[in-house]
């Protein structure tokens, strides 16, 4: 870290010194500048590593000073200092391209860690960056070559170079993002690229189903427990929060978090620390919160299901995963793709696919996506017997009929079965309750939210309910 050239804006003398103190103690060179004027002279002079600057300057607002690095310093990182309790001027200033954000009074402990983070992702920086902008949403997009991690992602189309395009530079932020997209589009594997194209790869990456937690155990799950806090508790716990400390946290299927959960998960965000149950003391966390849906939050937010400030502060920056309707020709890349892993990991030989089954895959509805894709191929290798994967090899019809046949006997369209003489109105139910969570797992592919949804049941009174039946 020798060497490195940082760069302090802020008007008031006592914090200025004690900013310039804590960095220099690290190690770095150390330039201050009282306002817009000075630091703008600096910036002009120098090739600083890092940025730190106040919000309100004598001279004009900090997020002035951040759109013109990111105009003329694209590779400079630039975090702001923000009032206590502003969290629009730290929104904000994210989504004007800030690296990060910290609160008044500061933290030097968690500034340090920012300042670490910053580093790190200026020291990795081998590629040129793409000078573009985080909502250029619907500007054409440049190509992305998918070189190294982004190969990961396969899919030449405009709507999946764009998702490149996207994924490169959110990786060089610490701003929440809020990734959407249906069921199997690649929402968790794009929040992964996130994490492991940032400076916090090294850092855990915890995905949590936020729908799959019982509602008792949340606040235990996620911030930890003091042993003997409550009956059970018999050993301290640590919480999701802290397990990810230094890395990511996704909040997959973010949209199924209880209300009272919302509150105290927006409290550990914008505080950037977590109490467990039964301590006294906060723990300080430094981690990044990824959020993934595949049901859009606004509405929720309308009908008063979701929190608006939590939506305000997860939904910095949203990134939209394509479904494959959106992009049908990725999926002859995909399938072969993924026709080589199948066949590399079951140890045969890769069939080809023919002419005919690839159009028939281009013209299926993918309601599972990317998901649903890769099972049909597992299953048209295994059905294949001579050389090549032809369409009846895929199944298809069968696809459909999930879509459908779920819809005919969970509304009831087929007929029911009749009642056994020997049989009681409670086990005739039960009966009928066991298929129909039979059918909605089936058309659902066994994703157990998606199932609950079709059924109109929660997911822990579905949970609840294969655990009855024995359903796995
Ligand atoms: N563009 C892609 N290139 C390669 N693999 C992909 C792509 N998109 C998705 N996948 C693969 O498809 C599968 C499903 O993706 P993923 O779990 O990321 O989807 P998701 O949107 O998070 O799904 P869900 O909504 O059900 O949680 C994974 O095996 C993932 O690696």
């Amino acid at each position: 870290m020798d060497n490195q050239h940082v760069l302090i804006i802020d008007d008031e003398p006592d914090i200025r010194d004690l900013l310039v103190m804590t960095l220099e103690r690290m190690g770095l060179r150390v330039t201050a500048a009282a306002d817009l004027v000075q630091a703008r002279r600096a910036l002009g002079a120098n090739d600083f590593s890092f940025c730190l600057t106040d919000m309100r300057l004598p001279d004009g607002n900090g997020l002035d000073l951040v759109q013109q690095i990111g105009r003329d310093h694209p590779d400079l990182p630039v975090a702001v200092i923000t009032a206590h309790g502003r969290v629009e001027d730290a929104v904000q200033a994210l989504k004007l391209g800030a690296f990060d954000f910290v609160s008044k009074p500061v933290d030097l402990g968690m500034l340090r860690k920012l300042v670490n983070t910053a580093l790190r992702l200026r020291a990795d920086d081998s590629t040129p960056e793409q000078d573009d902008d985080f909502d250029a949403a619907n500007a054409p997009a440049p190509i992305v070559e998918p070189d190294g991690e982004l190969s990961r992602l396969i899919g030449n189309s405009q709507a999946m170079n764009r998702c490149r395009q996207m994924i490169r530079k959110l990786a060089r932020s610490q701003a929440p993002v809020l990734i959407s997209g249906a069921s199997g589009s690649g929402k968790e594997l794009a929040a992964r690229l996130i994490h492991d194209l940032g400076p916090r790869i090294d850092g855990p990456f915890i995905p949590v189903n936020c729908g799959a937690i019982p509602t008792e155990l949340m606040e235990s799950e996620f911030f930890g427990h003091k042993k003997g806090s409550f009956t059970g508790a018999d050993a301290n716990k640590e919480g999701l929060f802290q397990a990810a400390d230094g890395g990511t946290l996704l909040l997959d299927e973010v949209a199924d978090l209880p209300l009272h959960m919302q509150v105290k998960l927006l409290r550990a965000i914008q505080e950037k620390a977590v109490r467990p149950i039964g301590a006294r003391e906060e723990i300080g966390v430094d981690v990044r919160i990824l959020s993934a849906t595949h049901k859009a939050l606004k509405p929720l937010v309308e009908e008063g299901k979701f929190r608006s400030d939590l939506y305000f502060r997860l939904n910095v920056i949203e990134l939209h995963m394509p479904s494959l309707a959106e992009r049908p020709d990725d999926i002859p890349a995909l399938a072969t793709h993924f026709l080589k892993n199948i066949t590399a990991e079951w140890d045969t030989q890769a069939p080809a696919i023919s002419p005919d089954a690839m159009d028939a895959l281009q013209q299926h509805d993918f309601s599972g996506n990317v998901r649903e894709l890769i099972n049909i191929l597992q299953r048209a290798v295994t059905m294949s017997e001579g050389g090549a994967i032809d369409p009846d090899d895929l199944m298809l019809e069968q696809f459909d009929d999930l879509h459908d046949g779920a819809n005919g006997h969970a509304n009831g369209d087929a007929p029911l079965p009749g009642l056994d003489a020997d049989q009681s109105l409670d086990t005739y139910m039960e009966d009928i309750e066991k298929q129909m969570l039979e059918e909605a797992l089936k058309k659902a592919r066994y994703n157990k939210t998606r199932a609950a949804e079709q059924l109109g049941i929660s997911f822990r009174s579905l949970r609840y309910k294969l655990k009855k039946y024995g359903i796995d």
